[in-house]
């Protein structure tokens, strides 16, 4: 099997092109190919498939073999392959995500190569995240959460897959590690839940960290900057656009107020092509 090793600031995936569907052993295959060690590493696997509704389809595996809504790192990565192999020669697209409908993509293309990418990440979803306990997710907006014997307020905000916002001192700083497999698992969260820790800087630049649901510690979260975003203007923290800085570099993200869109701009890289 032929794939390209890419990633979206350090968020690296392994991806395959070409298959009609969604292998049956693509959640065994993501566990044994994104080991560091014993596999090809990544955080990921992503699939473009042909799409009856867009110009493709995405599916993305998490390195712990579970399935995602929506990935903003990976959308970027498919949208910048797709164009860079001439499988389409437009510079807007679209691409079907599992969780978060059809998504418009355009290209910022430099000497026939994808350079930039903005997605539009359709809107946030506030309400309606029910979870079986009496803490209605409905509009959550720095609500207490206790966890190993420690507390926190968090805002939650879904992209389409499910995201936690904590504010803290220093996000750089802080101990990802200890807090972030306690969240991302806590009984709160009935799918789990990518853990974003944030540090406002100004009204216009976030530092960030993540915990992903699924991958744990990576460089970038894309839909966790959107997130984070959204809830740094819910608390009142943040413009409705900023630059979200991540371990792996900076997205450009606005909550647009025309359409309530949420829009994400970022890099996407093409490492190597392998065969395994
Ligand atoms: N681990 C995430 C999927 C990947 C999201 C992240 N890599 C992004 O760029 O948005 C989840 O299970 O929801």
């Amino acid at each position: 099997m032929e794939f390209t090793k890419m990633n979206g600031l350090g968020n690296d995936f392994i991806v395959w092109y070409g298959h009609q569907e969604l292998p049956s052993d693509a959640s065994e295959l993501a566990v044994r190919l994104c080991d560091r060690h014993f596999g090809i590493g990544a955080d990921g696997l992503v699939y473009i498939l042909p799409s009856d509704k867009a110009d493709f389809r995405m599916r993305i595996i998490n390195s712990d073999g579970s399935e995602a809504e929506q990935c903003g790192n990976a959308i970027r990565c498919a949208a910048k392959y797709v164009y860079d192999r001439k499988h389409i020669n437009r510079e807007q697209i679209t691409i079907e995500t599992l969780g978060a409908g059809v998504q418009q993509v355009e290209l910022t293309v430099e000497n026939g190569a994808v350079r930039m990418v903005k997605v539009d990440m359709g809107e946030p979803i506030l309400e309606g995240l029910k979870i079986p306990t009496t803490l209605d997710l409905t509009n959550v907006i720095d609500e207490p959460i206790e966890a190993g014997g420690s507390g926190f307020r968090f805002t939650a905000v879904s992209m389409g897959n499910p995201h936690c916002v904590i504010y803290v001192e220093d996000a750089p700083s802080f101990d990802l590690e200890a807090w972030g497999p306690k969240l991302e698992c806590h009984p709160l969260f009935p799918k789990k839940t990518n853990v974003e820790f944030a540090t406002v800087r100004s009204r216009k630049h976030i530092d960030m960290r993540v915990w992903e649901r699924g991958a744990g510690p990576t460089l970038a979260c894309g839909t966790g900057a959107c997130a984070t975003l959204v809830a740094s203007v819910l608390n009142g923290y943040s413009d409705r656009r900023a630059m979200v800085s991540l371990k792996g570099g900076d997205l450009d993200i606005e909550w647009s107020e025309d359409d309530n869109h949420i829009y994400m701009t970022g890099p996407a890289e093409i490492v190597f092509e392998g065969r395994i």
